[in-house]
C-alpha cells in the first residue's frame, strides 16, 4: 500500500499522530537487560507490543542498531512489527543521501532488505540522490528540512541569493518537495517541534506533504505547538496535510525498572492525547 495512505488511514483508526522512535540504548536497557547488546530486540519488541494501538508509525534509527552489529535484530524486529501492528507504517530513520549509484544501494537496503514503507534522506547532495528511492511505487521519502538540533539553523536558514526572493535554504527545500520534486506523492519533509515557527511556514509552502516532527519530549519542543503549526485541515475537518510527530527517548525510557513496557505506554497515550487536544 502507498505510504501517505497507509499512514492516514492508520492515523484515523488510532486516532493518533504519535510516532514511537526506536532508539535503542543498551546502557539504559532495565534490569538484567542493561548493557546487553543482544537484547535489543527483545527492549524494542517489548516497546512495540505496548504501544502499537496508540501510534500512527514506528521509526527505528539505524544507527542504534548498526553500531551494536545488531541489523540482524532490525530485521527481526521489522518482520515483528509487520506480524503484530501490520496497520502501522514503519519509517527506517538512516538520513542517507549519496549519488545515484550508492543511493540505489541504500534504497535496496531500506526497501528490500528492511521492508520500511519509509525512509528519511538528506536532500543535500540534490534530486538525482533521492531518485532511486522514489522509483519504489509507495513508499515514503521523507527528507530533512528544518531539523530540530541546535546546529540545524547553520545552513537549513541561511538565504539563497541565487533563487528569485533569496528563499532560506529550508524554505526552498520545501517548495522543491511540494512541487517538483514530487512527482509521485510520496515525498514527505522532516521539521523540528523545537521551532514551530518554521513548522508554520513550512506547512505554507508545503500544504499537502506529510510533515515528520521529531523533538517532542526528550528535547522539549512544544508538542500543542507543533500541532497548531503543521497539521492542516479543510473546512469540513478532514486532514488535507498531516504530521508524525515523533518521540523516542521520553517514551522508551519513561522507566528504567521492569514496568518500562508499561511505563512507555503510559507516556505514549499522555503524549497521543496532549497532540490530540491540540487539533
Ligand atoms: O529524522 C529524524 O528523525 C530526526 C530529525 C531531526 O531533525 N531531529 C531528530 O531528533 N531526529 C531523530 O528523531 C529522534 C528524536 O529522539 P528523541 O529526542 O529521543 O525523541 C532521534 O532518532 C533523532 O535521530
Amino acid at each position: 500500500m502507498i505510504f501517505t495512505e497507509q499512514l492516514l488511514r492508520v492515523q484515523q483508526q488510532h486516532q493518533s499522530l504519535l510516532c514511537v522512535g526506536l532508539d535503542p540504548e543498551p546502557s539504559k536497557f532495565p534490569g538484567a537487560w542493561k548493557g546487553q547488546p543482544d537484547r535489543i530486540y527483545d527492549f524494542c519488541a517489548a516497546i512495540v507490543d505496548a504501544t502499537k494501538d496508540l501510534v500512527c508509525a514506528f521509526k527505528p534509527q539505524i544507527a542504534y542498531f548498526a553500531a551494536h552489529r545488531a541489523e540482524d535484530q532490525l530485521e527481526r524486529l521489522m518482520a515483528h512489527m509487520r506480524r503484530v501492528a501490520p496497520s502501522v507504517p514503519v519509517i527506517l530513520d538512516a538520513k542517507r543521501g549519496d549519488i545515484g549509484s550508492t543511493a540505489e544501494q541504500y534504497a535496496h537496503e531500506a526497501f528490500s532488505r528492511y521492508q520500511a514503507d519509509a525512509v528519511t534522506l538528506s536532500p543535500f547532495m540534490g534530486f538525482d540522490t533521492m531518485e532511486p528511492f522514489l522509483k519504489h511505487p509507495g513508499k515514503g521519502v521523507i527528507l530533512l528540512c528544518r531539523t530540530s538540533n541546535p546546529g540545524g539553523s547553520d545552513l537549513q536558514n541561511l538565504r539563497l541569493a541565487d533563487i528569485e526572493g533569496q528563499p532560506r535554504v529550508y524554505e526552498h527545500i520545501a517548495k522543491q518537495a511540494q512541487g517538483p520534486w514530487n512527482t509521485n506523492g510520496q515525498i514527505g519533509l522532516v521539521v523540528g517541534a523545537t521551532f514551530p515557527e518554521e513548522i508554520a511556514r513550512v506547512r505554507e509552502l508545503a500544504p499537502t506533504v506529510p510533515l515528520l516532527i521529531p523533538g517532542v519530549g526528550a528535547q522539549g519542543g512544544d508538542a500543542a505547538a507543533t500541532v497548531k503549526a503543521g497539521l492542516k485541515t479543510d473546512a469540513s475537518g478532514a486532514v488535507t496535510g498531516t504530521i508524525i510527530v515523533n518521540s523516542s527517548r521520553a517514551v522508551l525510557y519513561a522507566s528504567s525498572g521492569d514496568d518500562f513496557a508499561s511505563a512507555a505506554r503510559r507516556v505514549a497515550m499522555q503524549t497521543r492525547d496532549t497532540l490530540n487536544a491540540a487539533r
